[in-house]
């Protein structure tokens, strides 16, 4: 994904104040019954400061002819009903727009965390999972962060009640101008709406700074996490980590928060100017018809309803959060486009799985298990210059089952990614059946492999479910999923349960069991076995007998490798002992392809395998530990 956005990794908020403005007003629309309800209630709200100054007027009016005699009890009564009235229904509306306001807003932000989810699942690779610059931007448009500061629900419902605000302030505008003078309108209107633009742009430069420094953001909110959460909780308590957990994570939070407030500080300094406007306005609104009413050129209801009505057009300068509810709320909207055009970029440069997928590319070759080809490839991970994969050429043949061996960090993992169809290559080739796999065909490859990886998933399901996972289409399948178990040899924990293979794998919910590493280890086994006896014709295994016993190591390949019948195996493995069986066994080693051969030839060749072999079997031997100390020095 390209980084090319400036600093923080963003383009500029703005784009058009109007663009920006209508887009949000289309979010706002999200649900058209509600979105209808709201704009009548925000009429009623903008209605309501002309018709108070109005009504005031009118109750003055009422008073003073009271109190001369000149008038009746009910030319009081009538206006200052109307007035209570006004200020009840007021309440009332506002406590229903502010319902409705925060029901819109979830709508909608609910809406756009489907549009970030379905966006992430779109590429054809999952390089982009990994690119810091995508996480920055999914986070921005998708508000994930703490205090949900950044909601595009919350600013386009803001940017919704602006618009009535505005309305509102026209129409108390519209009354000093005929109660009074069309310049006082004019002015107050120009003044405050100067106001608010100056107001606008601090929110915007705040906005800016808080997008800049996402990422720190993000750092503290994991070192949150790690305080507070279950996977890290036990390293935390058994080190003693706690209090320097919270004091990272107060470090790296005050780091975060200083650069937000000399923002806001700077933003305080300024605001001289705001309460200069603010006092020309509210001088010229008191004092003009002040004096008019002190020369007897305006009546004191007149007076009344002028002042009421400025204070309606004073309405939009104000400082309330909705500005920045609008402006922060517009960065992720705007990051929202941005990971849309990415995306799409990434899509369409490499052709979308949705108008590709299942190209000829990936089709199978006629009942056979797949076969793979690299020719020159080439893969350094997002952001990086180092290439893990360096010019591999090799041939991975139908139904074999070929040995990756090498030390670690050579870049076996990251070759059955790229296998797989999770990472395109950055140059080279991978043919599947003889032809190149691209994008557009690694969505339908996909689906024709099954793995086993080192960091296998633990889902908090049933067993069964657990096997099932990888073919969910077959999860009826009851026979075949304990036939998978007793390969993987987990059948012996349904049999001792008395759930059998309804019993729940977590912990900590009601009636569930947690299994130790090892069983978790053979469940993944089975889950992959299930999916290969349903059609899936690459078995990928990354350390599958790492958490196995002796026993179970040893009885692994007989089990599960050499019973796979339809598929193509290719097996990763630090445990010599697990991959002497394959048919072929390739050592990797700086990207490469160094030697390869069966277990026989590669010892007597005696190249690094070898070296390797002599060191793990020394172990095991009376005079082993100095030979293999020996060894290992070389
Ligand atoms: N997501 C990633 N982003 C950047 N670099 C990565 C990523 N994953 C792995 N690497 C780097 O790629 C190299 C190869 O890693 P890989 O996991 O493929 O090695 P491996 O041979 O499987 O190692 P091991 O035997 O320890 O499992 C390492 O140098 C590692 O640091």
């Amino acid at each position: 994904m390209s980084t090319d956005r400036g600093a923080g990794g963003t383009t500029p908020l703005t784009k058009s104040l109007l663009t920006d403005r209508l887009d949000l007003l289309r979010l706002s629309a999200a649900d058209r019954r509600v979105s209808g309800l709201l704009v009548l209630v925000h009429l009623w709200a903008a209605a309501v400061p002309a018709l108070t100054a109005v009504a005031t007027g009118w109750l003055v009016a009422g008073l003073t002819g009271a109190a001369t005699g000149r008038q009746t009890v009910s030319a009081v009564a009538w206006p200052l009903i109307a007035v209570s009235a006004l200020l009840v229904a007021d309440e009332i509306l506002t406590s229903l727009g502010r319902t409705l306001e925060q029901y819109n807003a979830g709508l909608i932000d609910a809406r756009i965390r489907r549009r970030v989810r379905r966006l992430a699942m779109a590429p054809s690779s999952m390089a982009h999972l990994e690119d810091p610059v995508f996480a920055d931007e999914a986070a921005r448009a998708s508000d994930v962060g703490e205090g949900r500061v950044r909601s595009p629900g919350t600013a386009a419902v803001g940017q919704l009640r602006l618009c009535f605000r505005f309305l509102g302030a026209l129409g108390s505008a519209a009354v000093i101008a005929v109660s009074f003078s069309p310049w006082l309108a004019v002015v107050l209107l120009v003044v405050c709406a100067v106001n608010r633009a100056l107001i606008r742009r601090w929110w915007v430069h705040l906005a800016e700074v808080r997008d800049e420094r996402e990422s720190m953001r993000r750092r503290a909110e994991y070192w949150s996490d790690v305080a507070s959460t279950g996977p890290a909780a036990k390293e935390v308590r058994l080190f003693g980590l706690h209090e320097w957990v919270v004091r990272r994570r107060t470090h790296e939070l005050l780091a975060w928060a200083e650069t937000i407030w000399s923002a806001r500080r700077e933003i305080l300094r300024q605001q001289g100017w705001i309460a200069l406007l603010a006092a020309i306005a509210a001088g010229s609104a008191l004092l003009l018809p002040g004096l008019a009413a002190a020369r007897g050129d305006l009546s004191a209801s007149a007076l009344m309803t002028v002042i009421v009505a400025a204070w309606g057009v004073f309405q939009i300068a104000s400082m309330g959060r909705e500005a920045f509810d609008i402006e922060y709320g517009l960065g992720a909207v705007r990051a929202l486009e941005r990971l849309n055009t990415t995306q799409h970029g990434i899509a369409t440069s490499a052709g979308t799985d949705v108008q590709q997928a299942g190209e000829p590319s990936a089709t199978p070759e006629e009942g056979a298990p797949a076969t793979l080809r690299t020719e020159g490839l080439v893969f350094a991970y997002p952001g990086s210059q180092h290439r893990v994969i360096d010019g591999l050429d090799l041939t991975v043949r139908s139904g074999e089952v070929l040995a990756l061996v090498g030390h670690n960090g050579v870049g076996k993992t990251t070759l059955i990614k790229l296998l797989s169809g999770l990472y395109l290559p950055t140059a080279g080739r991978l043919l599947v059946d003889g032809r190149p796999l691209d994008a557009a065909g690694a969505s339908a490859w996909r689906k024709r492999v099954a793995v086993v990886f080192q960091d296998f998933n633990r889902y908090p399901l049933s067993l069964a479910d657990n096997i099932a996972l990888s073919a969910p289409e077959h999860r009826h399948d009851k026979e075949g999923i304990r036939a998978a178990a007793r390969r993987a040899g987990v059948d012996v924990l349904a049999d001792r349960s008395p759930d059998g293979y309804d019993t729940l794998l977590s912990a900590d919910r009601t009636g569930g069991t947690d299994l130790s590493g090892g069983q978790w280890q053979r469940v993944a086994i089975a889950r992959a076995v299930f999916a290969v006896e349903h059609g899936r014709d690459l078995l990928v295994l990354d350390e599958p007998t790492a958490h196995l016993d002796v026993h179970a190591e040893a009885r692994f390949y007989r089990q599960v490798v050499a019973e796979v019948t339809g598929a193509t195996v290719v097996l990763i493995s630090h445990r010599l002992s697990t991959v002497r069986q394959a048919d072929r066994i390739v050592l990797l080693e700086a990207g490469q392809v160094t030697e390869q051969g069966t277990h026989r030839e590669l010892l007597d060749d005696g190249g690094e395998y070898a070296r390797l072999f002599r060191i793990q079997a020394a172990r095991f031997t009376d005079t082993g530990p100095r030979t293999g100390e020996k060894e290992a020095a070389r």
